[in-house]
């Protein structure tokens, strides 16, 4: 599909642009900037990526998995359980507190059954596990997607680690490859509607450590902090958006910022068009403990002591493992689940951490 161009009048939130290839070489200014973004907002553009073509070859097979009958998807629906793998059908979730529905359908692939592949070990047997065009693809689309993903945001984690004053790897023991997590990869489809106003994915932080996503056309939007205005994120051609997640900001004492974001459809010229998007989603082993890292570093004690101080009181400490967090917010999003507005609030994550 060819992409109708951004409408210039629409207003966007900038992101600074941060290139990967001069994270790899640890350049200083680089990494500041990175730092800067990633404690002020949470996102940021990142370009020089080297998943370009991988996440083109994710979007084709996006394709021939949303093009299956439904009947035929619905055979993988994650179902209501607080579990992620497979697809969710659109309308499976709600956007908001009244329970609105969602418009979006979703495959997701666990990166344990990526990585564990031919096996299948969280998404078992094949004929109830994903549909068959992903089994097909797992080899030459997925798990190289899923690899590079991983590579990318390890190399983020291990700058933020640095940063942070933790001592070395230690953000990476908690993102092992070889124990299960939520982490995985998640094609999205939105399909066209005539309007721009109804809400496709509603707000929500992210659950998990780091997102590496890829937008075609515009939807994303972000509530910067202390506005009250939403601002739509301008999709830049070969630049994915990074965002800092939830564990992330915990482990870190809120330094990390895991900010609100959601999916309109896109706006104005791109209007009345499918919406295509693609994220992997870093999260960690689902036995870590989501806390603050106090003890560990200064940096993370000093931050935590002023949030502790300030009017919020935020105290960092969820007393809740990273798979319960992941399977509370899952399972509270689905309209099945839903007894009223306390499901949704159920749903949150670190905007409400002051009250968990
Ligand atoms: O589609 C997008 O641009 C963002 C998707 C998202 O926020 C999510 O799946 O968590
Ligand atoms: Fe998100």
């Amino acid at each position: 599909m060819t992409i109708p161009a951004w409408p210039e009048d629409v207003p966007t939130h900038p992101l600074l642009v941060i290139d990967y290839q001069l994270l790899k070489k640890r350049e200083a200014s680089e990494i500041e900037r990175l730092w800067e973004a990633a404690t002020k907002l949470g996102f940021w553009y990142l370009k020089n990526h080297e998943a370009d073509q991988l996440a083109q070859n994710m979007f084709d097979l996006g394709v021939e998995v949303m093009d299956l009958p439904l009947e035929e998807k619905m055979k993988y629906e994650q179902g209501n359980e607080g579990s992620s793998a497979g697809y969710k059908m659109a309308g499976g979730n709600a956007v908001a507190a009244n329970g609105e529905p969602d418009t979006s359908e979703f495959l997701n692939v666990a990166k344990d059954d990526a990585l564990a592949w031919p096996k299948l070990v969280r998404r078992a047997p094949p004929g109830t596990s994903y549909p068959e065009p992903a089994l097909a693809k797992m080899d030459s689309v997925i798990v190289p997607f899923v690899k590079k993903s991983l590579e990318v945001n390890s190399l983020i984690m291990d700058i933020f680690n640095d940063k942070l004053g933790l001592r070395k790897g230690r953000l990476a023991e908690f993102h092992p490859d070889n124990e299960f997590s939520g982490g995985e990869a998640r094609i999205i489809k939105n399909n066209a509607t005539l309007s721009t106003e109804k809400i496709a994915i509603g707000s929500h932080t992210d659950f998990g450590s780091l997102s590496f996503l890829h937008n075609r056309l515009g939807g994303l939007q972000v509530l910067p902090p202390g506005s009250e205005t939403w601002q739509y994120v301008k999709p830049l051609e070969g630049h994915a958006i990074c965002n800092i997640g939830d564990a992330l900001s915990i482990f870190s004492g809120g330094i990390l910022r895991s900010n609100l974001h959601r999916v309109m459809p896109p706006p104005s010229t791109q209007a009345n068009n499918v919406r295509w998007s693609l994220v992997f989603f870093s999260r960690p082993s689902n036995s870590a403990v989501l806390r603050a890292l106090t003890e560990e570093s200064d940096i993370i004690a000093k931050a935590v002591a002023a949030a502790q101080a300030g009017a919020d009181g935020k105290k960092f400490d969820t007393g809740s493992t990273a798979g319960e967090w992941f399977a509370r917010r899952i399972r509270n999003q689905r309209i099945a689940n839903r007894t009223g507005p306390e499901t949704w609030m159920a749903s949150r994550g670190t905007e409400r951490i002051e009250v968990v």
